[in-house]
């Protein structure tokens, strides 16, 4: 266990080569990162990848079958899974959906619905709350038993792009009131929060992890979308040496392909920071894409990132 006298940049969770072995197949492996308070890491990659997996190991929901995961002694953790069972045909309050898990004290849950922003919709019905509504009331019940690190699995499906603003505006917010950690599960392969601190981009490894590119950078990306848009989201831009096929297989550089592409295969370049963070290429002709392309069926395990937005949002990886 890590020392509870945790100061500001001690990591709150760390992984250390962590592979998660289900039915034969290592679903990830030699996944390696940390969260510290105050931090914001966000996870990237195509569906199936393991970036659920990898943050359900971090928080111990998951125990990995090789590796370390450590945490802060104590340390209280606030999840917003990728999915909820809710049993939709009873009526459920937001103001019951907050406290399903356990008591909470009045004013905890006042004070975590006031900075989600949905205070006025604590005896809505949670089945009648928009999309973008109750990714809110899922934060506010996620951040009410004020966690030392929130963990939030795609916190911005099924929203528009001002709502995803607006929800990653309160992700920072949230981050900036409370000095939590985040750990973040992006929907988008490209995108990212502005303010996150790293970018773990996974495919059943670490491809490569940096920083995200400042968008406020790119005068074309503000003219598209406004200041707002550029304050708050930021292209991470990467080049991996290899490029996953649709059948599971890996094709390298050199042009050989093999069943997987572990580190140990001795076709990686990574050192875990080689990693090209190039200049800002896309073209955006619409809004769209922020959304359509993760999943899109047209780029699943297809890592060479070079791609263009179409208006109808896909996205194509070459
Ligand atoms: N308990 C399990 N048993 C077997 N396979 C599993 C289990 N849980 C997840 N998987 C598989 O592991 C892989 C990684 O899943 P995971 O949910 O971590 O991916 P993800 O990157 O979060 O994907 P998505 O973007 O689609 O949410 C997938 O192929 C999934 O089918």
């Amino acid at each position: 266990m890590l020392s509870p006298a945790n100061k500001k940049g001690e990591p709150l969770v760390s992984l250390e080569n962590v592979g998660v072995l289900r039915g034969g197949r290592w679903l990830v492996r030699g996944v390696e990162f940390s969260v510290s308070r105050g931090e914001i890491v966000t996870l990237i990659g195509p569906n199936g990848s393991g970036k659920s997996t990898s943050a359900k190991a971090a928080i111990g929901v998951l125990k990995p079958d090789e590796g370390r995961v450590e945490r802060l002694a104590g340390l209280k953790v606030g999840y917003v899974p990728q999915k909820l069972s809710i049993d939709w045909t009873l009526p459920l309050s937001v103001r019951r959906l907050m406290t399903l898990t356990g008591p909470l004290p009045q004013g905890d849950m006042q004070a975590a619905l006031e900075a989600a922003g949905i205070a006025h919709m604590i005896d809505a019905e949670v089945q009648h709350l928009s999309g973008g509504e109750f990714q809110r009331a899922l934060m506010a019940r996620a951040i009410a038993r004020k966690p030392d690190l929130l963990v939030l699995d795609e916190p911005v499906q099924g929203v528009d792009f001002s709502g995803e603003i607006a929800l990653y505006d309160l992700i920072k917010s949230i981050r900036n009131a409370s000095g939590c950690g985040i750990l973040l599960i992006s929907h988008d392969l490209h995108v990212v929060m502005a303010e996150t601190d790293t970018v773990i981009c996974l495919n059943g490894h670490v491809c490569c992890r940096g920083t995200p590119e400042a968008v406020s950078r790119s005068p074309e990306y503000v003219r598209l979308f406004g200041s707002r848009a550029a304050q708050t989201l930021a292209v991470y831009s990467h080049h991996h040496d290899h490029t996953h096929l649709p059948d599971g297989r890996v094709r390298h550089a050199d042009g050989s392909v093999t069943d997987h592409c572990h580190p140990e295969d001795g076709h990686h370049a990574h050192d875990g920071h080689g990693h090209a963070h190039g200049t800002h290429e896309h073209a955006h002709d619409g809004h769209e894409h922020a959304h359509a392309h993760a999943r899109d069926g047209h780029h699943a395990h297809d890592h060479a990132h070079e791609h263009a937005h179409s208006r109808s949002g896909e996205g194509r990886h070459a």
